[in-house]
């Protein structure tokens, strides 16, 4: 966000006025000219402008607060009375925008401001075009509108967010976002992810402590950011449970492909694209590894210089971040690499357990009870099987609990006799 006052066109303005006065005006009602002119550029001098652009140099991904500004000044539409409208689709839904040059008069605080939509074309790339959003107020408002107004923008356009449905999931592909990102339509919550409940409770709690900590990371001098490693088997639902986490927290998902980054500055430019508030993911990490220690030119990015650059990135970053990490066995992995601080919390997603199958069995069937829980338990406790096995199970004869949990039986009998 770039802050600059108008003062400047302002005198050139004035500048020019003089000229034309020397010019045009006879000379015995300069004096008077200069004088309302005078007038005319203290009043106009005590204009503050604040310029928020599209993009910030080097990035390719909108600025955080473009974005905000863009969403709170789309819910004031309706009531600003501004003749013509931009509409498009954003995420399945009409969305309807400010159109170029069109200004809102906004009003905070008994304090009125004036924002406009303004591009800016270069004539020799005129696909190229940047937007920004001006912002003028009075001079005499300007911490108010820093310390107050832009805040309450932020914090408003995450509300209006998050009464919209839908996430958005990224795939970052070789360094850039790919062709389409994906409407983030996966259900999945913590109500529904079938989990150990002292589990699920101290992964909320601890989301929910990130979320409101803003305070308490400023306090403490760390990046505002918090590593999980999720870990286990394939269908034990560490992609349920980044999906609940994306949805608890109203926050987009960044698939992050990793494996063909094979430089510093790529994956430099790769993490500076991704706006706050936002789950990165690096599935199956610990392929990244880099066992042998080999350092060749042509070596993919270890996972420790991975981790090297996002501490030193976001070391000074004020901004929402969660990583996750997922792996499908632990053991692989150099433990230093996930010393504390690096990786907050690793979570281990385990085979289905009688208190996951019971909340799969409320969220498929809608029992709470039934006579062959007690041996599902008793079968559970001696063969492997993922949620997702279960899930499936279950899905097969939703209309009918009981021969649904009578399928689940025999699968279990079955898989403990191979
Ligand atoms: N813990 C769970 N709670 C509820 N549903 C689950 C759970 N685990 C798996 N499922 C069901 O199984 C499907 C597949 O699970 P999911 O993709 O989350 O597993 P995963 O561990 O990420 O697998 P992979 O390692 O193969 O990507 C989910 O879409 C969901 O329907």
């Amino acid at each position: 966000m770039l802050t600059r006052s108008v003062a400047n066109d302002v005198l050139t303005v004035g500048k020019e006025l003089r000229t034309l006065a020397d010019e045009f005006i006879p000379r015995e009602y300069q004096d008077y000219y200069l004088h309302e002119m005078k007038k005319l550029l203290v009043n106009k001098d005590s204009e503050f402008a604040i310029v928020i652009d599209e993009y910030q140099p080097q990035s390719n991904s909108p600025d955080q607060m473009f974005k905000a500004v863009e969403t709170y000044l789309g819910s004031k539409l309706n009531e600003s009375g501004i003749r013509s409208l931009n509409v498009c689709i954003n995420k399945e839904s009409l969305a309807v925008r400010m159109n170029e040059n069109e200004e809102i008069i906004d009003e905070f605080d008994g304090i009125q401001v004036k924002w406009r939509l303004a591009t800016d074309i270069e004539p020799r790339e005129p696909q190229s075009a940047s937007k920004r959003y001006e912002l003028t107020f009075h001079n005499r408002h300007r911490l108010m509108i820093l310390e107050s107004y832009l805040p309450y923008i932020l914090d408003r356009s995450d509300e209006i967010k998050a009464g919209e449905s839908g996430l958005t999931l990224h795939m970052i592909n070789n360094g850039y976002p790919g062709p389409k990102n994906i409407v983030l339509d996966n259900p999945m919550t913590f109500e529904t992810l079938a989990m150990e409940p002292e589990l699920k409770k101290s992964i909320v709690e601890d989301l929910n402590n990130f979320k409101n900590g803003k305070e308490y990371y400023r306090r403490i001098g760390k990046a505002w950011k918090r590593g999980y490693l999720i870990e286990g088997p394939s269908g034990t639902g560490k992609s349920s449970l980044i999906a609940s986490m994306a949805n608890h927290l109203n926050y987009d998902i960044y698939d992050v492909v990793l494996t063909d980054v094979d430089s510093e500055s790529l994956l430099k430019s790769i993490l500076l694209q991704i706006p706050s508030k936002s789950i990165l993911v690096f599935e199956d990490f610990d392929q990244l590894q880099n066992p042998t220690g080999d350092d060749k030119p042509s070596q993919k990015t270890t996972f420790s210089r991975l981790l090297n650059i996002m501490d030193g990135i976001w070391s000074c970053s004020g901004e929402q971040r969660v990583f996750v990490f997922t792996t499908k066995c632990a053991d692989k992995l150099d433990q230093t690499l996930l010393r504390a601080g690096r990786v907050d919390m690793h979570i281990h997603m385990s085979y289905c357990t009688f208190s996951a199958f019971k909340q799969l069995a409320f969220s498929y069937l809608e029992v709470e009870e039934h006579k062959l829980f007690e041996r599902i338990e008793e079968l559970l406790e001696h063969v492997n099987v993922t949620p997702a096995d279960v899930a499936g199970e279950l899905m097969m004869c939703r209309n009918d609990a009981t021969m649904s949990l009578e399928n689940l039986v025999a699968y279990l009998d079955k898989k403990i006799s191979l």
